[in-house]
């Protein structure tokens, strides 16, 4: 069974690796990551300035997944340009940067240095992050996502990639589908984010789980793997010629399957992550392995893309 996969002028020995924001802050966290059965490294998404980020309690496990509301805690741009360029890019684990900028410009800024540097590594501009008071997801937003698009390729020429929110409605994937198209040098799409604003309440306390935004807060985990497996299916039927990373809800073998098979090329896993720690790459490779066994498949290019329809 050969889980490897080549895209973008990179090669993973395996399709699994971490969503951002989940045991990346800081260096130590990534180099663990690197060392671990992952077939990437991702950082968590930066800005200018280092950021402490929402008040706590600000992250909550649940049943089914997660609620955080972090508030975008990153140890600023240089620190993870630093880790860019000190990076074995050797081992043969591609390195993922995500730039999440507190205004257009500060993504601009953070993307002309990395295109200064002319690394390995491959930006993931994050479009979605819905935890920053007052901060809108620009990925709801298509012309101000096409702007900062349009401003993007301007000041960075290599392939670059988007974190995309969960969209709700075949209307809204095609809109911004249209916009995502129109960037040839746009490489990849990362799908989903989690679920914005959600609210979880502690019956016994009558409490909200978290402290920011009286409680409201991204959902992730199994709760958000049928919206995660639709937004990876509809993005990789329009844009066919660009790679779809699927996000959301992977716990297991078979849910890191459903994600390749709706189109995903690689698979990155945040929750079940945090939750299990680096331990869930091996253990969820070795499921996905044992079922590919069990219907046939020799590699992924065998089922991705696959899924029909009853
Ligand atoms: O609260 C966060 O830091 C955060 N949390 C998320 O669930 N997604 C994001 O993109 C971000 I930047």
């Amino acid at each position: 069974i050969d889980l490897s996969v080549s895209w973008l002028g990179l090669s993973m020995a395996s399709p699994l690796f971490n969503a951002s924001g989940v045991m990346c802050r800081h260096a130590d966290e990534l180099d663990r990551l690197a060392a671990s059965c992952a077939g990437a490294v991702i950082t968590k998404s930066c800005t200018l300035e280092p950021r402490a980020g929402n008040p706590e309690p600000r992250y909550a496990a649940l049943p089914f997944g997660s609620i955080n509301s972090m508030g975008l805690p990153n140890e600023g741009f240089r620190y993870y340009l630093d880790y860019a360029r000190r990076y074995d890019y050797g081992r043969g684990k591609p390195l993922f940067v995500s730039v999440s900028g507190m205004s257009a410009d500060e993504t601009l800024t953070i993307l002309g240095e990395l295109a200064r540097l002319d690394l390995p590594c491959l930006p993931e501009v994050n479009l979605s992050c819905p935890n920053v008071p007052g901060k809108p997801q620009t990925g709801y937003d298509f012309a101000a996502s096409a702007a900062l698009l349009d401003a993007i390729v301007r000041i960075y020429p290599k392939t670059f990639g988007v974190k995309l929110p969960p969209y709700f409605d075949p209307v809204h994937f095609d809109m911004m589908a249209d916009v995502l198209r129109a960037y040839p040098t746009l490489g990849f799409v990362t799908c989903i984010n989690s679920i914005g604003n959600a609210l979880v309440v502690d019956v016994e306390r009558e409490l909200a789980l978290i402290r920011p935004k009286d409680g409201l807060g991204g959902l992730g985990g199994s709760y958000v793997l049928p919206t995660a497996l639709a937004n990876v299916r509809e993005f990789a039927r329009r844009l066919p010629d660009r790679h779809v990373v699927g996000c959301g809800g992977v716990t297991s073998g078979a849910e890191a399957f459903m994600h390749i098979l709706c189109g995903a090329t690689v698979v990155q896993i945040g929750t079940c992550l945090y939750e299990e720690g680096p331990g869930a790459f091996e253990r969820i490779a070795a499921e996905l392995s044992a079922l590919m066994r069990s219907k046939g498949y020799r590699t992924l290019d065998a089922f991705r893309g696959r899924l029909g329809t009853p």
